[in-house]
């Protein structure tokens, strides 16, 4: 790797001098060569590239077929390739946005994934959702990813059946029942899981979500619970419990699988609506995971990326063979802050997100992040320091929940994500922070090895340079994404000829996806994405790219592996 780094001083050097390369169309190149092994070669080279236009009007055709969502064209054309957000925002769609106009409006505002959660509605409702957000990619050009996420046993839910909040008084004494009725009953909350209350004993605390309000078991009756209120507080609907003993969660093994027969059937439904994701809910270790993959590989649907979400004290137990087994990882913190200490979530949140850059999986940070916007239009500052800190971690992307699934404002909500992550990442490069982010070795054979290196070495280089953009050519986003975790200061283009290298991309932090055709001549794959994306305004002259790519040729073993090369759009 000295001879990459001998070359990012070359390149520096020929960048210095932008002027003469304008002119003189200089190459400089260095070759790696392992024998019996790919050819490998590092090569850092000046192009002049030809006036674009006319080639672009003459593919006009090709052009409109260029997949590129609309979102981050605009952006791009209004604020620059410096201006385009790096994190990735996620809408859980519920009643209060699912119409057309509703989710257009999301769409234009940013949302890059839609959120299902098959908790709640029915399968119908659900699917047309998915169909909606299909016809607006299909017609109006957006790159909206679809998530379903599934429900799990809910062991720990009660409610008690009003529809609204109901006040728990100091003293009150509840009954906490798996009998079903229907509406409510004065002092009785439901419970949805028959065993909720197994290993409880009297006088172990009942806690409802992560603090809402608590009791103090004072009777078994069966398998209910008699309990008095020791924390006044509210109970909403669908409420999350949780027991605690001499001040520690009573972990129980309900041994129940993690994915119950609902969930395998909302999987299946997923399957043929074609999602994009699947996220686990209560995940407790990378078997979960496994078999879940292993069942869309039957079905010919590994191409839907599984999201674990870590919400329990047992996935933060098994978290790195979790992030390991999965496609990424929801910080899925409402349930998560039931079932440990609230003062503990912040440091659990960075854990998570530190694990998942090392290891390469896109994180999502979720739940309460702007939840005063259920019911108000502007934020509290506490939540904008929230968004600011998952942002100043790195996460990959940003949840809303109620905010848009319920709320009045789900517009502004998703807007104050966006304003408030643009901002962050502005000021992150202006101090140049990202530059300090070292990364432990991933790839265990020589080729991952390479990748790997070429991408971390792509990255210093654009930062040390200041190039406009990274274009990188990808078949499996595998270098999109090991350049993303690098979070470089410019945004990464990545062109694919694969759809579903394009969607799970769209997941991924400063990651922009193209769907392209891409042909094993890579010189010509890159003159013609130059001729494209310049054809639609998207670069200008004197911008300067760096290019990688890892599209694997299958014929022609002489030819490039994988590449790094310096452009300067003239
Ligand atoms: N499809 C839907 N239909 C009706 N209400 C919904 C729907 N999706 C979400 N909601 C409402 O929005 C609120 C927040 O949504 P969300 O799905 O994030 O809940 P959650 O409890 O955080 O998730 P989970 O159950 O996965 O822990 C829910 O309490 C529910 O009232
Ligand atoms: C999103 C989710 O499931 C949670 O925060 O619990
Ligand atoms: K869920
Ligand atoms: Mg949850």
């Amino acid at each position: 790797m000295a001879i990459v780094r001998d070359s990012l001083f070359t390149c520096r050097q020929i960048l210095n001098n932008k002027a003469s390369l304008v002119s003189k169309n200089r190459f400089l190149g260095v070759s790696v060569c392992v024998p019996k092994l790919v050819p490998v070669s590092v090569k850092v080279c000046s192009h002049v590239v030809q006036s674009a236009l006319q080639v672009g009007l003459e593919e006009k055709k090709k052009v409109t077929s260029l997949g590129f969502d609309v979102v981050t064209e605009r952006e791009l054309k209004e604020k620059g390739f410096l201006g385009l957000r790096k994190t990735k925002l996620v809408c859980t769609i519920g009643p209060a946005c699912s119409s057309l106009e509703d989710l257009e409006r999301l769409a234009l505002g940013g949302m890059n994934v839609a959120r299902l959660n098959m908790c709640h509605n029915t399968r119908e409702w659900h699917r047309d959702v998915i169909r909606n957000i299909k016809k607006l990619n299909e017609e109006k050009g957006f790159c909206i990813c679809l998530m379903i996420d599934t429900e799990g046993s809910q062991m720990y839910l009660v409610d008690h059946g009003t529809g609204s909040s109901v006040k728990a008084e100091d003293g009150s004494v509840w009954l906490f029942t798996t009998e079903k009725f229907e509406g409510s009953r004065p002092f009785t909350v439901q419970a949805y899981y028959q065993g909720f209350s197994e290993g409880i004993n009297v006088g172990d605390e009942l806690v409802i979500d992560g603090g809402m309000a608590s009791f103090e078991v004072i009777e078994k009756v069966g398998n209910d619970l008699r309990c008095k209120c020791t924390d006044p507080g509210l109970l909403l609907p669908r409420a999350k419990l949780s027991f605690w003993r001499n001040g520690k969660l009573v972990e129980k093994n309900f041994e129940l699988p993690t994915l119950s027969t609902k969930d395998w059937a909302d999987i299946d439904f997923g399957i043929s609506e074609g999602v994009d994701f699947i996220a686990v809910s209560f995940v407790n270790d990378a078997n979960d995971i496994k078999l879940l993959k292993n069942y869309l590989s039957t079905k010919s649907a590994d191409y839907i990326k599984v999201l674990a979400k870590v919400e329990s004290v047992e996935s933060l137990k098994n978290l790195e063979e979790i992030v390991e087994a999965s496609d990424g990882i929801m910080v899925a913190r409402g349930d998560l802050g039931v079932q440990i200490p609230l003062e503990q979530i912040p440091t659990v949140q960075e854990v998570i997100t530190r694990v998942c850059r090392q290891l390469n999986k896109p994180v999502i940070v979720a739940s309460q992040l702007l939840e005063s916007m259920v019911e108000y239009p502007t934020p509290t500052r506490a939540e904008v320091a929230d968004v600011s800190e998952a942002v100043r971690q790195y996460a990959d992307a940003l949840m809303l929940s109620g905010e848009s699934a319920i709320g009045s404002f789900g517009d502004k909500a998703l807007s104050v994500l966006r304003m408030v992550s643009t901002r962050l990442e502005l000021w992150s490069r202006e101090e140049n922070r990202q530059i300090l982010l070292s990364q432990p070795q991933l790839g265990v054979s020589l080729p991952d090895r390479i990748a790997e290196q070429i991408c971390n070495c792509s990255v210093e280089m654009a930062n040390n340079l200041g190039v406009d953009a990274i274009f990188v050519y990808t078949r499996y986003g595998n270098m999109a994404s090991l350049l993303s975790r690098n979070r470089p200061n410019p945004p990464i283009f990545a062109f694919t000829d694969r759809s579903c290298t394009r969607k799970t991309l769209t997941l991924q932090w400063g990651v922009n996806p193209f769907l392209v055709e891409l042909s094993e001549d890579m010189e010509d794959n890159i003159l013609k994405t130059f001729d494209l994306v310049k054809s639609r305004g998207m670069v200008k002259e004197g911008d300067v790219v760096l290019v990688v790519s890892d599209v694997i040729p299958t014929t022609g073993a002489h030819s490039v592996f994988q590449s790094i090369k310096v452009k300067v759009i003239v």
